[in-house]
């Protein structure tokens, strides 16, 4: 049965029969919608919107989104829809970042794809035009259908909301044929609007995404979950082997490249952060045959860091040995250095945040002055990955005062060793800088941490569940789940055993929270008391085989001292697990 509002029809499912437009049979469980039980849908649904306050106050309705761009600068663009979206309600859960092929109109660039979910008291079709204004802003120009854009961001799922809002005159079940000009005619005659998305159960590259924030969410008409869907397709929902297969990419249209590399035909996870020498954001493979493990190189200003005693710093002149030390670092492979300006060894004391600016904003320019003279070429679209660029900049701080000048200083990404805890303006403040975050896990401070290791014997769960936390809150401060790195703060408020559980049972904490884990074990103590190294400068033997081990159980980058040595033996295991 359907019923007919305006030029909307919304389809009611009954009694299991097979609806009008559905591929399948509709869902038992979906939620009946009638002209009076959804007041969004009465009268033209293009001029209302979900009402605040007064007699006809209502829920807000859950919205998934989906997100692409192919054009330009591919991760800005999402991250301008991203913050944009965050006007017409809250964004609550966003996904991690894929690289895709393109599907139906497979000439054209790679996507990258994301997924939020977003509560909002917008009725539908408001929410289409004002994502229509939302893409034009960004830098959306009328294209051809499936043809290249700057953003797309397409409703997925609507409450549990069944509409057909028309075709566009086409009759074709998503829309028209993807002729060019009939496609442009259609945009600019009238807005159509079928929910949920017609063609969502068919692309990895919104199942993926979708996934990550909830792989049981049901399509309501198909009334398989997106992890069901997902596993029709030959994919599998999480961390973990998501390559497409050959069959599956071939049954689907999509730019399957049997006999290559896996990772060449599939969506692959990846990470945003740094700059490419052709400007754009630089995405790091996180998955699949491109992907290896990152190196971090630790750049201590400080005067009293527990492994170098300040070497690099205060010795011999501050600030240009430290920019010395870490251009040897970038020579050596660093992908990342990590300027910090607060030592965070046991006991140490606090340092204003006056201190720690006027110790990290001068070695960051210091180095960003250095290094971006010698950027390569400019490369063309689609090379994000693989562009070696301006070296890539992180600052280690608890305090978003020192955050917010690191960046206006050039850094590319915050490492907090407090997960964004210690200083109530840090999520915010990353938030509108738009940079990636690094969350540590530790407990206390660093001059209390020592004696708060009682974790109930389960380190490992809680460690997991307080990294996952913190990603919640800095998802719903503004900072995309697809910008999160998290670290399981080796050393920090751990004992020797706990630090050894926490390095095996990596996996388990990455398959717990998705994201990409970054590893500290440099010079630790736990290196010193295995290898019997009174000296941290003495522990870098044993520090790389922490970092092959780390690698070997999912960490996607680890934080050295010693670069170089990190650097070669990652080669080597990297290789031995990709090429085997
Ligand atoms: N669920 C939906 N989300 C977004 N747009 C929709 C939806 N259903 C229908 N449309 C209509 O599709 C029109 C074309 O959208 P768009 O140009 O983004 O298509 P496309 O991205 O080329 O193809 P597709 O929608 O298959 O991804 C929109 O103007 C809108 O009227
Ligand atoms: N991989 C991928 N392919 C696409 C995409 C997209 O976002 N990702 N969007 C399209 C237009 O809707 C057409 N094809």
């Amino acid at each position: 049965m359907s019923v007919t509002l305006s030029r909307y029809r919304v389809l009611l499912p009954r009694n299991g029969r097979i609806l009008p437009g559905c591929p399948l049979r509709p869902s038992t469980t979906t939620r009946i919608h009638t002209a009076s039980s959804v007041p969004s849908l009465r009268g033209s649904l293009l001029d209302f919107g979900r009402r605040r306050g007064g007699a006809s106050v209502r829920s807000l309705a859950t919205v998934y989104l989906g997100l692409g761009s192919n054009v330009g600068d591919r991760h800005a663009n999402l991250l301008r829809a991203f913050k944009g979206l965050r006007e017409f309600g809250e964004v609550d859960a966003t996904s991690l970042l894929y690289e895709t092929p393109p599907m139906y109109v497979e000439d054209q660039p790679w996507f990258l794809n994301a997924a939020c979910r977003l509560s909002t008291d917008l009725g539908p079709a408001v929410l289409l035009e004002r994502l229509k204004v939302l893409e034009a802003a960004v830098g959306r120009k009328d294209t051809a259908r499936w043809g290249p854009r700057a953003v797309d961001v397409d409703i997925l799922l609507y409450d549990d909301l069944v509409l057909d809002g028309g075709d566009g005159g086409n009759g074709d079940d998503g829309g028209d044929t993807g002729r060019p000009q009939q496609h442009q005619e259609r945009q600019q005659s009238k807005r159509w609007l079928r929910i949920p998305h017609p063609r969502m159960h068919e692309r990895p590259f919104v199942l993926l995404p979708l996934a990550d924030i909830q792989p049981d969410l049901a399509h309501p008409v198909l009334r398989s979950t997106v992890k069901e869907l997902l596993s029709g397709l030959g994919l599998s929902a999480g961390v973990g082997n998501r390559t497409l297969s050959a069959a599956a990419a071939g049954a689907k249209g999509v730019e399957g490249q049997a006999g290559e590399s896996a990772g060449a035909g599939g969506a692959e996870r990846v990470l945003p952060m740094g700059v490419c020498s052709n400007g754009h954001t630089r995405l790091w493979p996180m998955e699949g045959r491109r992907s290896r493990t990152y190196v971090m190189g630790i750049l201590n200003a400080t005067p009293d860091s527990f492994s170098d005693g300040g070497q690099h710093y205060r010795r011999g002149g501050g600030v240009a040995t430290a920019v010395e030390h870490g251009l040897k670092m970038a020579r050596d492979g660093a992908d990342v250095l990590d300027i910090g300006g607060e030592s965070t060894r046991p006991g140490a004391a606090e340092v204003s945040p006056e201190e720690e600016i006027s110790r990290v904003v001068p070695v960051i320019e210091g180095i960003r002055d250095a290094a971006t003279a010698g950027g390569e070429a400019a490369a063309g679209e689609g090379d994000d990955a693989d562009t070696i660029g301006p070296v890539t900049i992180t600052v280690d701080t608890r305090r978003a005062a020192v955050a917010e000048a690191a960046v206006a200083a050039g850094a590319d990404a915050v490492n907090d060793v407090s997960g964004g805890t210690f200083d109530p303006q840090m999520l915010a403040t990353v938030a509108r800088t738009g940079v990636p975050l690094m969350m540590m896990h530790m407990r206390g401070t660093p001059q209390t941490m020592t004696s708060l290791t009682d974790y109930g014997g389960n380190v490992v769960g809680e460690v997991s569940q307080s990294l996952e936390a913190c990603s919640r809150a800095a998802d719903i401060a503004g900072v995309p789940r697809w910008m999160h790195v998290l670290n399981p703060g080796i050393g920090f408020a751990k004992t020797h055993s706990q630090s050894l559980l926490l390095m095996r049972e990596l996996d388990v904490i990455a398959k717990h929270v998705g994201s990409p884990l970054l590893v500290g074990p440099s010079r630790k103590r736990f290196i010193g008391e295995l290898t019997s190294e009174s000296d941290p400068i003495q522990r870098d033997w044993g520090t790389v085989g922490a970092c092959c081990s780390a690698a070997e159980r999912g960490a996607k980058l680890v934080r050295v001292h010693n670069v170089k040595g990190a650097v070669l033996a990652l080669a080597v295991s990297d290789a031995i697990r990709n090429e085997g």
